[in-house]
This record gives structure tokens, sequence and C-alpha cells, in this order.
């Protein structure tokens, strides 16, 4: 999969997110639907996206009884984007069959969007992990078995924070897939992210992708932003 910075299209409509990629005036970036623009835009502006050259992680993160994901990932196939997610807490047998609809759902002679589950949101702490989940271990115990449970489940890979991304390869495989949010330049503010690295840092520990939203978006010079961005994470800085 295109070893690009994932940006984080988190705009409110596709004027907004046009308006930032002709910023950016690049031809094939990896950028990421959310929840926000896909529900007010629609497939549409997928459309559009791949008319333009771009690769697409569309961010659902489905969580839902089997059946019903199972269904949803059909149609989510049938898009032509190039990676798709759930959630891991909903459980083997979710993971299982929403592989089987985005296969079931892919047309003939396209390629199946890759498959990843999120672990634990990077915007989560151990405090609230143990507190508000009631899980009583620590929070890489808790990715660590969720990355293990969607490996096992014939998954691509998982979304995490690069601070897990290193032991993950290292219990699953080196090709798993370890797609990280919670990435900030130096001196940016967090946010609501509680995990956080820089790109470069995110690449030494073992990020496979990272995703970057407002350290580019929001920035002055948002072109600036990510040709920094893209510098650290090849290692060129
Ligand atoms: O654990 C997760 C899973 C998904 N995200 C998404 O990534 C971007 C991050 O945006 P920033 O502005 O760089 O914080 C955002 O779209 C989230 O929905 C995540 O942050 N953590």
């Amino acid at each position: 999969m295109l070893d690009k910075p994932i940006i984080a299209l988190d705009f409110p409509n596709k004027e907004a997110a046009i308006d930032f990629l002709s910023e950016l005036n690049s031809q094939s970036l990896f950028v990421k639907v959310g929840m926000e623009l896909f529900y007010q835009e629609g497939a549409s502006f997928i459309h559009w996206l791949k008319s333009q050259g771009h690769y697409i992680f569309l961010d659902l993160k489905l969580h839902d009884i089997p059946n019903t994901v199972y269904s949803a990932m059909k149609v989510l196939a049938s898009l032509g984007v190039d990676l798709v997610n759930v959630h891991a807490a909903g459980g083997s047998k979710m993971m299982k069959v929403a592989l089987r609809g985005l296969e079931e759902g892919t047309p003939k002679g396209k390629k199946r969007p890759a498959l990843i589950a999120v672990t634990q949101l990077t915007s989560t702490s151990e405090q609230q992990m143990q507190e508000e989940q009631l899980i009583k271990c620590n929070l890489n115990e808790s990715v660590l078995h969720y990355a293990k449970l969607a490996y096992m489940s014939g998954l691509d890979g998982v979304v995490c924070s690069a601070h897990e991304a290193g032991m993950i390869a290292e219990i699953t495989s080196e090709s798993f897939l370890r797609v990280t949010p919670g990435i900030r330049m130096t001196g940016d503010s967090s946010d609501d992210q509680i995990r956080i690295v820089t790109p470069d840092q995110a690449r030494q520990i073992g990020s496979t992708h990272i995703v970057i939203g407002r350290s580019i978006t929001k920035a002055n010079n948002p072109k600036l932003a990510y040709d920094q961005a893209i510098n650290l994470w090849e290692r060129r800085n």
C-alpha cells in the first residue's frame, strides 16, 4: 500500500476539503475520509477523490453485530476505496465476516480494500480505559490482545498508536499493517490525542503508516506542514 502520510480530511463538507486539497496541489495523496465528511457527502465524494487519483482510507470504524457489519462491508467494497476499518472490540466473529463481506463485495478484477481493526483509540489513556471500559490489564496489553485477535481473524492490520507498533510487529508479522494516528509535529498542540509521537519517531518505533490531521489541515501553511511531515517520515531531516 502507498507509503505516504495519510491526511485526515476532517472537514464539514466537500467544498472545504477541495479547497484544502487544492492548496496541497499534489497528484496522488493518501487521504482519510472520516465520519463527518462521509456522512455529509456520501459516496459521490469518494468517487470524486478516486477520479483525482488519490488513495482512500474510509475511516468509519464499524462496530455492530456480525450480520450488520458483513452487509455494510459489501457496500463499502463496491466504492473502490483502499482501506477500511472496524473496532476490534466487536470481536473475532464480527471481524471475520467483515472480511468476507469485503471479499464478496469487491467487483471482479478489482483489489479488495485492506481491512484493519482499531485497538484502543489514540485519545484513550490507560486510566480512562481501566476506569471506563473496566479493562483491568495495562494499555499495552489491551492493544496487543486486540492486535492478536485481529491477526488471528485474518485482518490486514490494526489502528494503534505508534507506541505499540513495534510490539505488534513482533507478535504478528512485519507485513501486518500498523496504521498510527496521534501524530504531531514538535511544538504542536496534542488537542484531544493522548498517545502522540512525531512522524520520525513513528517510523523508528515501527508504524507502517501514519495518519495526520490537524498538524497539517490547521497549519498556517498546510503545504509546508505536509512536506515537513513527509521529510520526517522518510527520514530526510
Ligand atoms: O485511534 C484513532 C483512530 C482514528 N483516529 C482518527 O485519526 C485522525 C487524527 O486526526 P488529528 O487531527 O491528527 O488528531 C482523526 O480523523 C481521527 O478520527 C484517531 O485519531 N485515533
